[in-house]
């Protein structure tokens, strides 16, 4: 080229070499800016969208000007969308799905009138400016493209630590850091990637022991799961996020793991314990759980409390009966083993297993909290708690005891302890402690709640737990337990009917004793008067029966209970089908 431009100067041709040259630097330039423009893509979106949007307008400014009230319609369709139903596409924020539905919602009606009156350039410069300034502040997007920037460079990274080959498949990014699957190369295993980890500490730049590798059992041999912590998530006390479920058949979250992931654990038919020495923090575990049992529309919550209801008191809003005398808590779990009496022998008779629980047919859990004070002050309820513990998982009725230290005589010998199926250890004073609570054997293999370094730190066993990961419980203060409380009491739900028939029928007065009974349940006259509907109906029904629509309509219960009464009807004579569907009183007397 240089030859080429001094032979045509040498011939009296101007040079065009400056030309040429810069003909080929233009294809460098191109390259590059587009190289920037693709990295700082993100940041560019809002500058993006706005070209976009002023291209699409003269478009449809000058092709389809009578569109645009269907473009508004649609833009204001999207945006109430996307503030009702925007945690589906990852908006988990109530902040960040009003950003997006005000952000459609501009587009939307700036495109309109676009399309209307031809595009207005003032409107969406000032719009796009104001949009775009919570767009760059955003700190998930900014740490998303940080993290986008560290994995665009993983082929060095994973030629450097030996791992060449390779392959970054996805990444998330979270508040506590990030997490990547990683797809080796071949012949590499998990164990090669673990092996690589202080190296990979180095080579993306994270701190001593924030990178953890796992295998992905439901996965090929060959992905890994990379997640590196940038802060720690221990560190400070974990404030609770608030109810992470609705029903008590989704698992609830109680705390969070050393590598950020939230601890998730079952009790849907499910005996649970809280272990731990005092000011370990089985109080505020107690009550992260109680915020959650509390936000299920399908739980009904009692307590027992001998320390005078200081811990369950503030969720008296809650509760349907809170016991805090060794005789009312005696009661209350005898009531406890007639309801589940009641509802064994519902579910025996419906031909069914299991109690599945529902606003209408609540699981009912009965907390306790110390239930070594149990022992010591009411030995006579641990009998109850015993039955309860063995035959209550089927039936739903649910037992949750916490307990500083539950050697067998703070368990009252029974079988209690043996029965809990999910165990949180708190730190314990005493390593022979850990057995105590998680079971025998397990302070063996590494289950070492003694060395636990603070509070609401715990170590969780269940089915779906069983390696001795730690973790923290989120931490609910004293005004957001009452807060919570107050919020929630608006929406418990009612004891079953067959629960309630259960109690009511165990509080009828024996035959020869006159005394009127005390009802033992708000339902109760509820119940006496739909029962009193019901034979009436049946009484005053035609010799073809009444449909078993009309004697719901007439008692105002639900189809199961008016079956169940049916039922019971029949078995003492005092009701008889007639044909499928249709009963009447027996004897009939129309
Ligand atoms: N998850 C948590 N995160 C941070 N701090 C916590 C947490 N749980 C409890 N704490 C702190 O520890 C203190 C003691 O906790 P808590 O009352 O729950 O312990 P405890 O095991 O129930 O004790 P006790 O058996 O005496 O009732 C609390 O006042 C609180 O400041």
């Amino acid at each position: 080229m240089r030859r080429n431009a001094r032979r045509m100067r040498r011939i009296g041709v101007q040079p065009i070499a400056s030309i040429t040259d810069d003909l080929e630097l233009a294809p460098m330039i191109i390259a590059t800016i587009g190289r920037a423009m693709w990295r700082y893509r993100s940041e560019l979106a809002p500058l993006t969208l706005a070209a976009l949007l002023m291209a699409a307008a003269m478009f449809l400014h000058a092709n389809y000007r009578p569109w645009w009230p269907t473009i508004a319609g649609t833009a204001a369709l999207v945006a109430v969308a996307v503030l009702v139903g925007g945690q589906w596409i990852n908006l988990s924020r109530p902040i960040e799905r009003g950003y997006a539905a005000v952000a459609t919602a501009f587009v939307g009606g700036w495109l309109a009138a676009s399309t209307a009156y031809g595009p207005l350039p003032l409107v969406l410069g000032v719009g796009a400016v104001l949009l775009a300034i919570p767009w760059w502040a955003h700190r998930r997007r900014r740490a998303r493209v940080r993290v986008e920037r560290t994995l665009a460079a993983w082929p060095n990274i994973a030629e450097a630590v030996a791992l060449a080959g390779s392959r970054v498949q996805s990444a998330l990014v979270d508040v506590w850091g990030y997490r990547f699957r990683l797809a080796l190369g071949p012949g590499q295993t998990v164990e090669d990637a673990i092996a690589k980890v202080p190296a990979l500490e180095s080579a993306l730049g994270a701190k001593r022991g924030a990178v953890r590798v796992q295998p992905i059992p439901t996965r090929e041999a060959n992905r890994a799961d990379v997640r590196v912590i940038e802060t720690d998530p221990h560190a400070d006390a974990i404030t609770w996020p608030g109810p992470s479920i609705s029903s008590i058949t989704q698992p609830i979250k109680i705390g969070l793991f050393e590598d950020g992931t939230p601890v998730r654990v079952s009790l849907l038919r499910r005996h649970a314990l809280f272990g731990g020495a005092t000011g370990a923090g089985k109080s505020g575990g107690m009550n992260v759980l109680l915020g959650e049992l509390t936000a299920c529309s399908d739980v009904i919550i009692w307590g027992i409390d001998l320390k005078g209801g200081m811990e369950l008191m503030p969720w008296a809003a809650c509760l349907d009966r809170l016991a805090t005398t060794p005789q009312e808590a005696e009661a209350l779990l005898a009531d406890g083993v007639t309801i589940l009496d009641g509802r064994a022998d519902h579910l025996a008779r419906a031909g069914e297993r299991v109690w599945t629980p529902s606003p209408t047919m609540p699981e009912l859990f009965i907390v306790i909290d110390e239930y070594a004070e149990l022992v010591d002050e009411a030995p006579n309820a641990i009998r109850h708690a015993d039955s309860i513990a063995r035959r209550g998982r089927a039936p739903g009725v649910q037992l949750v005891a916490a307990t500083q230290r539950p050697t067998q005589k703070a368990m009252g010998k029974g079988v209690v302890r043996s029965q809990m199926d999910v165990r949180l250890s708190f730190r314990v004073r005493e390593q022979r402690d850990v057995d105590l609570i998680l079971g025998p054997g397990m302070l063996k293999t590494g289950w070492h709640a003694h060395r636990l370094d603070a509070p609401g730190k715990f170590l969780i066993s269940a089915t779906e737990h069983d390696s001795p990961r730690r973790a923290r419980a989120y931490l609910l203060a004293d005004a957001h337990v009452q807060t919570t409380a107050d919020r929630h009491a608006a929406h418990r739900p009612q004891l079953d009917v067959v629960s309630a028939t259960a109690l009511e029928r165990a509080s009828q007065p024996i035959p020869d004793d006159n005394q009127p009974q005390p009802p033992r349940h708000a339902r109760s006259e509820a119940i006496q008067d739909a029962e009193q509907a019901l034979e009436d109906a049946l009484k005053a029904a035609p010799s073809d029966g009444v449909s078993v629509g009309d004697l719901i309509t007439a008692t105002g219960m639900g189809r199961r209970w008016v079956y169940y009464r049916l039922d019971e009807l029949a078995r003492s004579e005092r009701a008889v089908q007639i044909t499928r569907g249709r009963w009447r009183a027996e004897p009939h007397n129309p």
